[in-house]
């Protein structure tokens, strides 16, 4: 199984992505858990140039090549061989990403998103994508709380919420994949929720493997 965390800043993916790592990890299963940007010692590399505040501009299309390219080395150096192996794969942020904040945040055209797509990933889309959804603010007070804002986390409130938007219509369009946890709740509603999906998520991979 890969399954994918999603969601805006702030909304609690670290904290819960724990959570359910321990929650599988108990019930039998052996899983990596990786990141996006990120995952490889390359792909950490990028990810540095990707999240550093600079005061050149980053072309919007120069990011998205550079985050497809970190991705093509994860999927090569990790995710592939992990599957590949029968183990499961929780990855913090995937290709939704891509499309919540290249093609919503910043404008660039989902065609170009979906070629890159194809191009990097050929056949491997996620079985499962966790979307933590909570309004802009609340995410953004959680982030500005937690300690000192990467490159993202400046961008004005009006590109959080196209991300946002971007987010919850993959998720209608994409509603066997996904569910949405509300991150706005408590983290004891939350974790309630994040067990019940656990529990379908674990009842899924039995019902695959009868
Ligand atoms: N349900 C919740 N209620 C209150 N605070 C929360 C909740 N979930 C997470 N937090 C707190 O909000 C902050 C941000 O959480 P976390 O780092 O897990 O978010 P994230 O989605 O991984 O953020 P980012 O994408 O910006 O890295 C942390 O300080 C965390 O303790
Ligand atoms: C995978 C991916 C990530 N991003 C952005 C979104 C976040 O602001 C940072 C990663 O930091 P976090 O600790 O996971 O919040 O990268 C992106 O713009 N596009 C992507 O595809």
């Amino acid at each position: 199984m890969f399954i994918t965390v999603e969601g805006g800043e702030g909304v609690g993916k670290s904290t819960n992505i724990d959570y359910l790592q321990d929650y599988l990890r108990n019930h039998g299963v052996e899983l990596v858990l990786t990141r996006e940007p990120g995952g490889t010692a390359l792909a950490e590399q990028v990810r540095e140039l990707l999240v550093q505040q600079r005061e050149e501009k980053f072309d919007p299309l120069a990011e998205l090549l550079l985050i497809f390219a970190a991705r093509a080395q994860h999927i090569a150096e990790v995710i592939e061989p992990a599957l590949g192996a029968g183990h499961w794969v929780l990855c913090d942020r995937f290709t939704d990403a891509t499309y919540a904040y290249q093609s919503g945040g910043r404008g660039l055209d989902p065609d170009l998103v979906r070629r890159m797509e194809t191009l990097v990933q050929g056949d491997l889309r996620p079985d499962f994508t966790l979307l933590f959804d909570a309004p802009v603010e609340v995410g953004m007070e959680r982030a500005r709380n937690r300690g000192s804002l990467d490159r993202f986390e400046l961008e004005e409130i009006q590109f959080f919420e196209r991300v946002r938007q971007t987010y919850l219509r993959l998720a209608r369009e994409s509603s066997g994949r996904f569910r949405v946890i509300d991150a706005s709740q408590s983290l004891e509603c939350v974790r309630e929720k994040l067990h019940t999906v656990s529990t379908e998520l674990l009842d899924c991979w039995s019902v695959r493997h009868q």
